[in-house]
């Protein structure tokens, strides 16, 4: 399948739940740009799928007023994924990762990417540490990303597991030209490891946001994932 996402390249995905709320346009405005952040991580929680909630569709839209070129990459931490498509598409989202975990079957799954599609976003699957890659089948196959969390879903600044890479290891070499997204205590400390097994798309929230140099350390991320690719 051809991705929505384009040629595998190197991606840092600044994740806003780590932003000072109470500025969070200005803030996102530091990390985008031409050599900077390509897209901005969104992470949408229910409170039941995950034990937090974070912000949703309001938050979402008004990012799209003030970016309109910007790559909204919103990870949906949620029960029933299938009946946020609509209104994620109508808030402006560019790509909705939904999570293996919070569907009922693989075919299912493949609907839910089929409605994503026809939505006009790019779709990504999403699996939790301590689920298997066998559980979301051949969805590698239909899906334009897969997102490998390198944490327990639900909150920020936790520490990197690195166990998580043996799914990465294994998915990149059945699928060279896969965006595989990592998430979850990345960092220029960190990144070296995800980027070896074979991750492209580095989500990273407290390291950029809390960082005095935020650009540096996009810079860092974006080097170690090209150097892996090279
Ligand atoms: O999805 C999540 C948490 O559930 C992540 O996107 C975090 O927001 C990443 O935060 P850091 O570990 O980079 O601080």
């Amino acid at each position: 399948m051809t991705s929505q996402l384009g040629q595998l390249r190197a991606v840092v995905s600044p994740s806003i739940l780590a932003a000072d709320f109470t500025r969070l346009g200005d803030e996102c405005a530091t990390v985008l740009g031409d050599g900077h952040a390509e897209w901005l991580h969104c992470d949408v929680m229910d409170g039941a799928f995950v034990p937090n909630i974070s912000f949703g569709f309001p938050i979402i839209s008004s990012l799209r007023k003030r970016f309109p070129d910007a790559f909204l990459d919103c990870h949906l931490m949620v029960e029933n994924p299938g009946k946020w498509v609509e209104p994620l598409a109508k808030a402006g989202g560019s790509l909705m990762t939904f999570h293996i975990e919070a569907v009922e079957s693989v075919d299912a799954a493949r609907v839910l990417v089929d409605a994503i599609h026809d939505a006009g976003m790019a779709a990504g699957v999403a699996v939790k540490p301590g689920t298997e890659l066998a559980a979301a089948g051949d969805l590698a196959d239909v899906v334009d990303m897969v997102l490998i969390m390198t944490v327990e879903p639900g909150f920020g600044g936790q520490s990197f597991m690195p166990e998580t890479m043996t799914k990465v290891e294994t998915l990149r070499a059945s699928h060279p030209q896969l965006f595989i997204q990592v998430d979850g205590g990345l960092s220029p400390k960190t990144v070296d490891t995800a980027a070896a097994a074979g991750a492209n798309v580095i989500v990273a929230g407290s390291a950029v946001f809390k960082a005095d140099d935020r650009l540096a350390v996009i810079d860092a991320l974006l080097g170690s994932v090209s150097a892996s690719l090279a």
